[in-house]
């Protein structure tokens, strides 16, 4: 009920007229009109300064009774249920039923529809959240390793990064016959869109020769079949998964691209201070990640020596000072070898940044996976400003690595060379049933199969401290390394064994994986691992085309469904099975066909991934709070 004209005017004239009172006179106008609704009482001193009609009284005094009981929730019904007990025949009274039962239904129905927008608005806004935070989980559950720039800006690319390299013309006019029979001549599995044809020597690939002279000076003359697939690949600015065993050449197959690349972009124009990088490697291990940087300083040596643009390469890892590499970040650089944790602060503390870089290699991809650092890559994707090319090697594919690839990799070609989670042909692997108090006087006569320098792999950081004691005891020269060494005792370790002074290394084998060990003779598994990190350890003899051995010792404590697994690796790698091994049966009786293809996470042959003993430790691991190995090589 609005107040009339007259008292709307009067009280315009009682007020000052300024603009401001005029507009808050509108405001407390509005609210009367509103208040009219739900506050009769207010009404009533409004309306007692003025002369109403008694009849009009009488109306608005049953207005305020039906609006009382409606809001003792019944005042409707109270009207309603006079008129149907017949009382109130005066006509008189008729007619005020009629007026206040209109009046209580506008109210009623003024009242519902605003507590039904009110629910609507409610109910719009929970379904609103609702559906934002489906988005969020389905976002977080798949969310792309891209940029934050990429992700705020929408932007998600479709076409590989372009490269100045080409093949050669012979090679490109090759027919897809003859790359097919080239390839299953090599023994290599190329799979994508419009894979680039493989090149069986490095001069075809147009590497700069002293660089073949320096390979050749280090017995590498040919091409591995994962360099042959995959330097192409990766030449052409193709992203890349590349699956290969160990040992068979994969650190040259993501390092020789990125040198390339380098040289170009230093002949272009010179980095200075606060350029760079222009590509990164990133390692799950301190050492690995220091392996691969000698050898990306090793090549950049060799080209700078011969003339070539200088390559300036920057080693990031935990437990080195950044201090001693500061001439390095001073001139800007092209290369960074890292460790995830380490190179997420350096980028965090803006040290440098991702603006130019574009070639991204993750080596060990599923190791890296399993140390816990897959939120650690995510981060250090956030940092990118550009289209990257991403190259992605790993020994396994789990189920995990297959999503990185597919969120991540644009038009990837997956380049396989036996099948993942296979073993070194080149390893001749022998399984030996040893008690568990017979294995420490068993080791020291296994140590006599062969010439040093041997590795003895345990998985037990006491354990390996226990070896290498009794070994040193025993007169051999041992040396040891684990994730509890400090930094200086590891490279102590790496570089004694690596020169040939100490013959034996005793390794936990989170803190040795993928370490290039000249020659090694001989691999001793004291206690067996799990499948993918058997192929792993064993996989540090039997490099570059030369035969090694592997003991690796088990008993009844070894995890039943790990001993099944190794049946098949020793009968795919056809190997002699010794009896006990050939005795565990199988429950699932080689599956329809008798084709294995092996689990889905570690590449075991002998169980499905419900059954994978590695995802059990995993989980143990979890539970225990275990995080990022004992190879504290993220940082
Ligand atoms: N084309 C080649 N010919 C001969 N030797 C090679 C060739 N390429 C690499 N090598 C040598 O083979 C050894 C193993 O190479 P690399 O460390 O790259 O193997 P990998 O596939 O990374 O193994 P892992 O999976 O164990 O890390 C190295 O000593 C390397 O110098």
């Amino acid at each position: 009920m609005a107040p009339s004209a007259d008292t709307a005017n009067a009280s315009n004239h009682i007020q000052t007229g300024s603009v401001a009172t005029k507009r808050s006179r509108r405001i407390a106008d509005e609210d009367t009109e509103m208040m009219t609704y739900g506050d009769t009482s207010e009404e009533e001193d409004y309306d007692s300064k003025r002369y109403i009609p008694a009849a009009k009284r009488r109306q608005m005094e049953l207005q305020r009774i039906a609006g009382l009981g409606k809001s003792n929730g019944d005042g409707a019904s109270a009207s309603t249920q006079k008129r149907q007990t017949g009382e109130g025949s005066d006509p008189e009274d008729n007619e005020d039923v009629g007026v206040r039962q209109s009046k209580t239904a506008l109210l009623h129905a003024a009242r519902e529809l605003r507590e039904r927008e009110a629910k609507e608005k409610k109910s719009e806004a929970e379904k609103q959240a609702e559906e934002e935070r489906k988005i969020l989980e389905a976002h977080a559950a798949r969310r792309k390793l891209a940029s934050d720039m990429e992700l705020a800006k929408g932007i998600s690319y479709t076409e590989p990064i372009k490269t100045s390299w080409t093949a050669p013309r012979f090679v490109r006019e090759r027919t897809e016959e003859e790359n097919a029979r080239l390839r299953e001549e090599n023994h290599v599995d190329a799979d994508g869109l419009h894979v680039p044809p493989l090149i069986t020597n490095f001069r075809d690939m147009k590497i700069p020769a002293p660089l073949i002279a320096y390979l050749e000076s280090k017995g590498i003359k040919k091409p591995t079949p994962i360099q042959m697939q995959g330097l192409p690949t990766a030449f052409a600015g193709r992203d890349m998964i590349g699956i290969a065993f160990t040992g068979s050449g994969k650190t040259l197959a993501f390092s020789l691209p990125i040198v390339m690349f380098s040289l170009e972009e230093q002949k272009k124009l010179p980095y200075i201070r606060g350029e760079g990088p222009l590509g990164m490697i990133v390692c799950p291990s301190r050492e690995l990640a220091r392996q691969t940087f000698d050898g990306l300083k090793a090549m950049a040596e060799v080209l700078a020596q011969s003339g070539y643009p200088e390559i300036g390469v920057l080693l990031c890892i935990g437990g080195i000072s950044m201090a001693e590499q500061g001439h390095t970040l001073n001139k800007g650089f092209h290369i960074v070898v890292a460790t995830p944790g380490r190179l997420q602060d350096m980028l965090e503390k803006k040290k440098f940044t991702l603006e130019c870089c574009k070639y991204l290699c993750l080596d060990e991809a599923d190791r890296m996976i399993d140390m816990g650092f897959e939120e650690d890559v995510r981060n250090i994707m956030s940092f990118f400003k550009q289209q990257r090319q991403t190259l992605l090697f790993s020994a396994t594919m789990p189920k995990k690595i297959q999503d990185f690839a597919e969120q991540s990799l644009i038009q990837p070609v997956v380049v396989n060379v036996g099948r993942a989670g296979a073993a070194n042909l080149d390893i001749i692997q022998e399984v030996e049933y040893v008690k568990q108090e017979a294995k420490m006087v068993y080791l020291l006569e296994c140590l006599q199969k062969t010439a040093p320098p041997v590795v003895v792999f345990s998985d037990n950081k006491n354990e390996v401290d226990d070896i290498q004691e009794y070994l040193l005891l025993k007169g051999v020269e041992a040396v040891a390394i684990h994730g509890s060494k400090t930094q200086d005792e590891r490279e102590y370790a790496i570089k004694s064994f690596k020169s040939g002074k100490k013959d034996v290394m005793v390794a936990s084998g989170v803190a040795s994986k993928g370490l290039d060990f000249n020659e090694i003779q001989h691999v001793i598994n004291y206690t067996m691992p799990n499948l993918e990190d058997y192929v792993h350890q064993i996989g540090r003899t039997g490099r570059s085309g030369k035969t090694g051995i592997a003991t690796t010792f088990v008993n009844m404590n070894t995890n039943e469904q790990t001993l099944l697994d190794l049946k098949y690796l020793l009968m795919e790698a056809k190997q002699r099975i010794p009896p006990f091994l050939a005795a565990i049966e199988d429950p699932r009786a080689m599956g329809a066909g008798g084709k294995l293809t092996g689990c889905a996470v570690c590449g075991g042959l002998g169980h499905s991934v419900k059954d994978c003993p590695k995802l059990e430790e995993n989980q143990k691991r979890q539970t225990a709070g275990f995080s990022r190995g004992d190879g504290g090589g993220g940082y």
